[in-house]
């Protein structure tokens, strides 16, 4: 079975009511009826979440962009994967590079691994990220560093649970820096990604799971972008806040 393209929009700390609600009039003026060949989430901060949904186009999925690492009790500013399914939200965001990589957060590979299991478990899907900052792939560790994040994840999953996963392939060096992979930067890591998974989770596996990739997607450079094998969709930033969004959703019809 072909893989559905998928769609992330992940909406960072962005936005207030009136230009959420203004995004989404703009989206729901341009989309008619689901396009079934393409799967949309986007991702809001957790406080729009009922008033985004409210206002969401037909078919379009909604995601949070974190969650507690464990079951909910006292953590304060914290909120749990339990919590996110009872409100109805089906997706979450994990091992994002933001909250790998900034001084103020610095979640592990093991802190993000746990996570995705735990949501996992309790009835989320995952949109599991992973990336390499510049400097490592100016060593030549590109690989090694998507490897080593992605074996902790596998490290706590069972088989079954990689249908509630899509990995998000996001070089850090092209995150809101405006400076995009090459198609071919992007396959080559979409590939090695894939043939990890076959050899270490199962061949099956790395056949069905979507391999999204972020980092300065536009409508100008997703066409190409999406015309390579192992592109099964984005996860994007920036111009998920503007009506550019539908323009890389359609670019599914270039796969
Ligand atoms: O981090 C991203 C999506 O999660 C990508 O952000 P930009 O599209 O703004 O580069």
């Amino acid at each position: 079975m072909p893989r559905k393209f998928f769609v992330g929009g992940n909406w960072k700390c962005n936005g207030t009511r009136e230009s959420i609600a203004s995004l989404l009039k703009d989206f729901n003026g341009a989309v008619g009826e689901p396009d079934l060949d393409v799967q949309i989430v986007v991702a809001p901060p957790f406080v729009h979440c009922d008033f985004t949904k409210e206002k969401l186009p037909k078919g379009w999925e909604l995601s949070v962009q974190n969650c507690w690492i464990g079951k909910g009790g006292a953590f304060t500013g914290e909120v749990s994967a339990e919590m996110i399914k009872d409100a109805g939200i089906p997706w979450v965001i994990l091992g994002h590079s933001e909250r790998r990589h900034l001084p103020q957060l610095k979640e592990s590979d093991e802190t993000v691994a746990v996570k995705v299991a735990y949501a996992l478990a309790n009835g989320l899907k995952v949109m599991a990220c992973i990336g390499e900052l510049l400097e490592e792939r100016e060593a030549g560790q590109t690989q090694a560093v998507n490897e080593r994040q992605l074996k902790a994840i596998a490290a706590k999953l069972k088989e079954e649970d990689w249908k509630n996963v899509v990995i998000a392939y996001e070089p850090v060096w092209a995150i809101g820096t405006g400076k995009v992979a090459t198609p071919e930067q992007a396959q080559e890591v979409h590939e090695h990604v894939r043939a990890w998974v076959a050899s270490n989770v199962s061949p099956s596996v790395a056949a069905e799971v979507r391999i999204l990739y972020g980092g300065s997607v536009t409508a100008k450079n997703c066409v190409e972008l999406a015309g390579k094998p192992d592109v099964d969709g984005f996860l994007v930033g920036g111009a998920s806040l503007k009506p550019e969004f539908l323009d890389i959703i359609a670019a599914h019809k270039h796969k």
